[in-house]
């Protein structure tokens, strides 16, 4: 009868087979939820921004930056168009007023080291064309000026006074001396502009400063 009682003990013991012990070692798999990336932090008014970055659809040839301007050389080495984010939100009111009616803007200068200045008054020293570093600072070198046209949305060329950086009194805001179309489209930037916060010079239909001002930029300068 012995068998009997051991079958007994078995049954009453579970058998002596044991539960399978969990291995800590293996985690069930979770799915990991997908993290966005931080947003980056609104850039402070002072702020150099690479204005392509905040306004896509601008368009850029800066031409200080190859030998196609009054120089017949590069004035500087870099390619991107900077300016204080405090203007560059000015400049996108005022893409947006004009891209309502089929323009875009086209930058030909926008920040420009005081190095440049003083080569470009080097070669033309005319202070009503090139302000003079000898005496003052160009608000190019504040970061709150820009030269800039129009351009239609497919990046085509507008009949503007003259072109670019063409010293003659046709430049002055007086369109009286130039084509109506011209006038008229070099009229249509001035006031857009100017109601954006802009304060148009007076000796030349493409330059603009923003009407919030910024110390002279000395030490940092744009990547190349
Ligand atoms: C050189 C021309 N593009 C220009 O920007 N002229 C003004 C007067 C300046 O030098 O600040
Ligand atoms: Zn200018």
């Amino acid at each position: 009868m012995r068998w009997y009682l051991l079958l007994l003990l078995l049954v009453l013991t579970g058998c002596g087979v044991s539960e399978p012990m969990e291995d800590a070692s293996i985690l069930p798999v979770q799915a990991v939820p997908e993290s966005e990336p931080a947003p980056m932090p609104e850039p402070e008014a002072a702020d150099f921004v690479r204005v392509q970055e905040y306004l896509p659809d601008i368009l850029v040839d800066l031409k200080y930056a190859g030998a196609e301007n009054f120089t017949g050389q590069a004035v500087y080495d870099f390619t991107d168009a900077y300016l204080r984010y405090g203007t560059v939100q000015k400049l996108s009111s005022a893409l947006d007023i004009l891209m309502g009616q089929g323009y875009t803007l086209l930058i030909w200068d926008a920040f420009r080291p005081t190095q440049a200045q003083f080569r470009l008054w080097e070669i033309c020293p005319d202070p009503v064309y090139v302000a003079n570093p000898e005496t003052g600072s160009s608000s190019h070198s504040r970061g709150n000026t820009v030269d800039l046209t129009l351009a239609a949305l497919d990046g085509e060329p507008v009949e503007m006074p003259t072109d670019f950086d063409d010293f003659s009194p046709l430049a002055d805001r007086d369109y009286s001396d130039v084509p109506a179309s011209a006038a008229a489209n070099a009229q249509l930037l001035e006031d857009v502009l100017t109601a954006c916060g802009f304060q148009p010079y007076t000796g030349e239909w493409w330059h603009f400063s923003d009407l919030d001002n910024y110390p002279v930029e000395e030490s940092w300068s744009p990547p190349k």
